[in-house]
């Protein structure tokens, strides 16, 4: 009998249950077991998936087709399929995923379980009911629905998420991938961060990045994409991006507004020099605005997104910031230019197997496949249980 089994099976006896053997037989504690472990038996996914049906697809991410499900018990789920060239064994995908299940926070989308069958490998998510937030902030007649305060809980909200990611959690995450397409809204619009973890799940692997966007999401810190450098600034960078995107309503990597900037930062940047910040408003939020918080929400962008990663607050710091009263913040230093405007054609240097491997490059050294390896490693996971991420 397995060690959970027995552990079961002194539980009930402990609790004057009686034995397993008069309460509950063989597959009821193969059951509970399962459900302890957070392993899903691969039928269960087929039936709640009606067998992966294609109207049941939410979505085909980087790493594989999402699928929408519900389990007998009524809970609503979306189920990630792994692309299959993931060459990571079986054995250590469960224990990747393990360790992933065990991350929950309020502002994280909670992985509820993980299964293996044959050469399918499936992760399952709570269902977050309320899409994902690019597609509401730059997509669609909605965005007026994301008034001031919505907005403004959402950069709290991811915040704190990712406060959790790099300090709280059992292991320190990086997440590397954090956009406003993996910000998920749920029914109450609190944000959950999603994706979290891809990279412990494809080490060593790059054939999946083939199938992301290459370079164009102007997220990603430019000492990561230079020079691989990689520390928990780089999350800092692209939360900065997306705080000034909730604010202006624009998408960093499409912004055209004015033919002077550069990009939605530079644009910020040179606003508020001039001290003017408040410009770069969506105009959307005119009747919602708290002015005041509105220009301490470009600050804190401002101060994300500096050039300098060792200048950038840290998550801590930013939660700090956000619970306080508008305050005096520190001068932000110039913006650094996101990873998008950069291209290369070499493996970025300091990406070790233990820093997320999938930084690596391949034979495929063509600018895009560059891109598209550092745009696409969803996250990192620092093992040393305690031990903070390196900040450079
Ligand atoms: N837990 C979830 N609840 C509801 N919808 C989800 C969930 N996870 C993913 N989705 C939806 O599934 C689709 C695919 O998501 P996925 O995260 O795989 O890719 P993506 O964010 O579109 O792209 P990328 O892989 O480049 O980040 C998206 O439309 C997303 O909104």
């Amino acid at each position: 009998m397995s060690k959970s089994k027995n552990f079961l099976n002194n539980l009930i006896k402990t609790l004057g249950f009686g034995s397993a053997k008069e309460g509950h037989n063989e597959e009821d504690l193969e059951r509970i077991a399962q459900q302890e472990q957070k392993v899903f038996p691969f039928e269960t996914l087929v039936a709640a998936t009606k067998d992966f049906h294609p109207s049941n697809k939410l979505g085909q991410g980087g790493f594989g087709p999402v699928y929408k499900g519900k389990l007998v018990d009524g809970r609503e789920i979306a189920v990630k399929k792994l692309s299959q060239s993931s060459n990571q064994g079986r054995k250590e995908f469960m224990n990747e995923a393990k360790l992933l299940a065990r991350v929950q926070h309020r502002n994280v989308v909670n992985l509820l379980g993980y299964c293996a069958h044959g050469v399918e490998k499936l992760l399952v998510y709570e269902y977050v009911i309320n899409e994902s937030l690019d597609k509401l902030l730059f997509k669609s007649d909605r965005r007026q629905e994301l008034d001031w305060k919505r907005r403004f809980d959402i950069i709290c909200g991811v915040a704190r998420g990712l406060l959790y990611l790099h300090e709280d959690s059992h292991n320190c995450i990086i997440h590397r991938d954090i956009k406003a397409s993996n910000i998920l809204l749920d029914d109450k619009w609190v944000p959950k961060i999603a994706d979290f973890g891809m990279a412990r799940l494809y080490p060593e692997d790059q054939t999946h990045v083939n199938t992301r966007v290459a370079g164009t999401n102007g997220y990603m810190a430019p000492e990561y994409v230079m020079h691989g450098h990689l520390s928990v600034k780089a999350d800092v960078f692209s939360y900065g991006v997306l705080v000034l995107e909730l604010i202006s309503g624009q998408r960093n990597s499409s912004f055209n507004l004015d033919v002077d900037a550069l990009s939605l930062l530079d644009w910020a940047y040179k606003l508020y020099k001039k001290g003017r910040s408040l410009e770069m408003m969506d105009p959307k939020l005119a009747s919602s605005a708290v002015t005041d918080q509105v220009a301490m929400c470009i600050q804190i962008g401002l101060l994300c997104i500096q050039g300098d990663p060792q200048l950038r607050p840290t998550m801590h710091r930013v939660v700090v910031i956000l619970s306080k009263k508008p305050s005096n913040l520190e001068e932000p230093s110039r913006p650094g230019i996101p990873g998008s405007r950069y291209r290369r054609s070499h493996r970025p240097v300091g990406l070790s197997s233990t820093a997320g491997t999938s930084g690596e490059s391949n034979s495929h050294t063509t600018e895009s496949s560059f891109t598209a390896t550092g745009t696409s490693s969803a996250s990192l996971v620092v093992r040393d249980r305690g031990k903070r991420p390196v900040e450079s």
